[in-house]
């Protein structure tokens, strides 16, 4: 029988992770929990995904709005063989105790901490981790895409020390209450960033400093990376190299896309639903070589890259494939790969 997933709390990632759920020949959607009757619920229904009460105070909302409810989170929780929460942070450790009680193996955000699961998960990193466990944190978006870039590098050179500065959109593009909206904030402002040691939840023994900021903007993240390597391949055989990574995508030189603007276009054109890029974007132009020194620019796409990942972490935690096998199949039903 397909693996019969629950998503608990249907936001940005949630939607996206619901979507992506549906396309897998081995899963099926039990429903999604909402907590209030809005846009998102009514998108819920129109696409026939069964919608759950994520708080049971709040069933009367939904009748009043007209829209038909399956039942409680509880009983969404019971029906699944796993859930992905999809809360806001810091929600999804209030929520651990109710997948305990169902004894539902359950996979967390990037906004949790990393100290409330078995393991936290990147599938090109660690996916062997999270076989078998019950309780998972799929890392944060921007910890997504280091790990992703730094496995490869780490496999094929050996990574001596990676520092990274990560340039952070403020806020997602429908969170208008998100800045700065004229500044260029230091944040954290002490070192390192909690990227770096999140780094190092997928990696224990990769030296990484990180350094973050915010900006107003709301598309996507973009990372100045420098890796010092245990070797030094020049820079076409990086680039070689990681054009060979399935969730990494390299801009070719040519292609007139500057920016977050320019690759959303990019993948609006091409079809991707929201505009989304599941994949790590480095400007082949900016992969260089100064010794063991390697420097590129990567933009992340905030909200869907750990889509993928999140597919591929219910396989992990069912133990339905192995991470070569989920990879493929997640990149091939949702479209990984430009
Ligand atoms: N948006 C982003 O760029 C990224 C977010 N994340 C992480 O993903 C998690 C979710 O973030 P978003 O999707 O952006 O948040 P969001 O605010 O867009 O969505 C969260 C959803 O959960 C609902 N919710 C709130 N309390 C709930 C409860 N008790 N039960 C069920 N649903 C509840 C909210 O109404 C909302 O629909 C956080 O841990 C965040 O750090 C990770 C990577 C990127
Ligand atoms: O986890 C994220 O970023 P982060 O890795 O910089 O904390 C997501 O972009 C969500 O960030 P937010 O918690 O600032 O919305």
């Amino acid at each position: 029988m397909n693996v019969q997933v629950a998503v608990n709390g249907y936001g940005t990632i949630g939607k996206r992770v619901a979507d992506a759920v549906t396309l897998q020949p081995d899963m099926e959607l039990v429903g999604v929990a909402k907590t209030r009757p809005n846009h998102e619920a009514e998108l819920a229904e129109s696409k026939g995904y069964p919608l759950y009460a994520a708080i049971e105070d709040r069933i009367d909302l939904f009748e009043e709005a007209g829209i038909e409810l399956a039942g409680t989170v509880d009983e969404l929780v019971a029906a699944a063989d796993v859930v992905v929460d999809a809360c806001p942070s810091g929600i999804g450790a209030e929520n651990k105790s109710l997948y305990e009680d169902h004894d539902t193996p359950a996979l967390y955000q990037g906004g949790e901490d990393a100290d409330l699961v078995d393991t936290s998960f990147n599938a090109r990193g660690n996916f062997a981790d999270a076989v078998g466990a019950d309780h998972v944190r799929v890392v944060s978006c921007n910890t997504t895409g280091l790990s992703r870039l730094l496995a490869p590098l780490e496999a094929e050179y050996g990574v001596e020390k990676a520092r990274v500065t990560l340039i952070r959109r403020g806020g997602d593009p429908a969170q208008s209450g998100r800045g700065p909206i004229n500044d260029i904030l230091p944040n954290p402002v002490h070192l390192p960033s909690h990227h770096g040691p999140d780094v190092n939840t997928i990696f224990p023994d990769l030296d990484i400093d990180t350094l973050g900021l915010k900006v107003p903007a709301t598309l996507m993240h973009t990372h100045s990376v420098n890796v010092t390597l245990e070797s030094t391949p020049d820079a076409d055989a990086v680039a070689e190299l990681l054009e060979g990574e399935s969730r990494i995508f390299l801009i070719p030189e040519g292609s007139d896309i500057d920016g977050a603007g320019a690759l959303k276009e990019f993948a609006m054109d091409r079809g991707r639903p929201r505009g989304d890029i599941w994949e790590n974007c480095i400007w082949r132009e900016s992969v260089s070589m100064e010794g063991s020194d390697l420097y590129l620019f990567q933009a992340i796409h905030q909200e869907s890259d750990v889509v993928p990942e999140n597919v591929d972490a219910i396989r992990a935690v069912t133990g339905a494939a192995d991470a070569e096998e989920s990879i493929a199949r997640t990149n091939e039903t949702v479209g990984v790969g430009f």
